[in-house]
């Protein structure tokens, strides 16, 4: 695939953030990676979903540098980064604001596994991060950011699980490529809502295990290794 390409899909897929009600103003942003390139294209930071342009995203390397474009590119590109370090399946990762998955990592809670649309998508609990201790520091935040999610996946699979919340500020998806980052997205935001929704009609509710490793062999194949990590 072409840069120019990427960076079609990288924008049509922050379109589907607007689309799919996961984002209010700028508070969000998709990027997609080249890794025969060694490249990421990524929103622009601040700018109105409206008035973007497939030509304004922008292009980084894997440190960070702008490879090509006239804009800044997203203030959690060095969280996207991080995670393509990490998580060499990946091509594609978003970052929301979304109701329901922001509650749920505001309240420092994973959202857990109680059902089998959770269960097709998530073979596990969607886990919440720890506490940041980092200062603010310019880049040293958002690079932060990055370090809390990939020690939290030290006994999860990426793979398995494909989504994120950082405690205090949101949920992070991640697919194959923006696209399937986007969909993750949409169920992991459907997903914190029903789970909301069931504690307050049952709030002594109990998972079925069972019937999430049916569904976790039914996607991923009898063979498949069950487990986080
Ligand atoms: O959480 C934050 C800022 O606190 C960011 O995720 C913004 O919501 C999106 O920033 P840009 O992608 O527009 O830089």
């Amino acid at each position: 695939m072409s840069i120019q390409e990427l960076k079609q899909q990288v924008f049509q897929a922050n379109l589907d953030l607007v689309k799919h009600g996961l984002v209010i103003f700028t508070w969000g942003n998709v990027s997609g990676i080249d890794r025969e390139k060694g490249w990421v294209v990524i929103k622009p930071s601040g700018v109105s979903y409206d008035d973007m342009k497939a030509e304004d995203m922008v292009v980084v390397d894997m440190d960070g540098n702008i490879v090509e474009g006239n804009l800044k590119p997203s203030s959690d590109t060095p969280t996207h980064l991080e995670l393509y370090k990490a998580f060499p399946s990946i091509g594609g990762i978003v970052h929301t604001h979304s109701t329901y998955a922001t509650a749920w990592a505001q309240a420092g809670c994973d959202i857990p596994n109680i059902g089998t649309t959770h269960a097709d998508y998530f073979s596990g609990n969607i886990p919440c991060t720890r506490d940041m201790t980092e200062p603010e520091v310019k880049g040293e935040y958002e690079k932060e950011t990055g370090t809390v999610i990939i020690e939290r996946f030290s006994e999860l699979n990426p793979a398995h699980i494909p989504g994120v919340l950082v405690k205090n500020h949101g949920p992070f998806s991640w697919g194959k490529d923006p696209h399937e980052a986007v969909h993750n997205a949409v169920v992991m935001e459907q997903v914190a809502k029903m789970a909301f929704i069931a504690y307050q009609v049952n709030p002594n509710l109990t998972m079925n295990e069972l019937l999430i490793q049916k569904h976790f062999f039914r996607k991923h194949g009898p063979g498949a290794y069950y487990g986080q990590k």
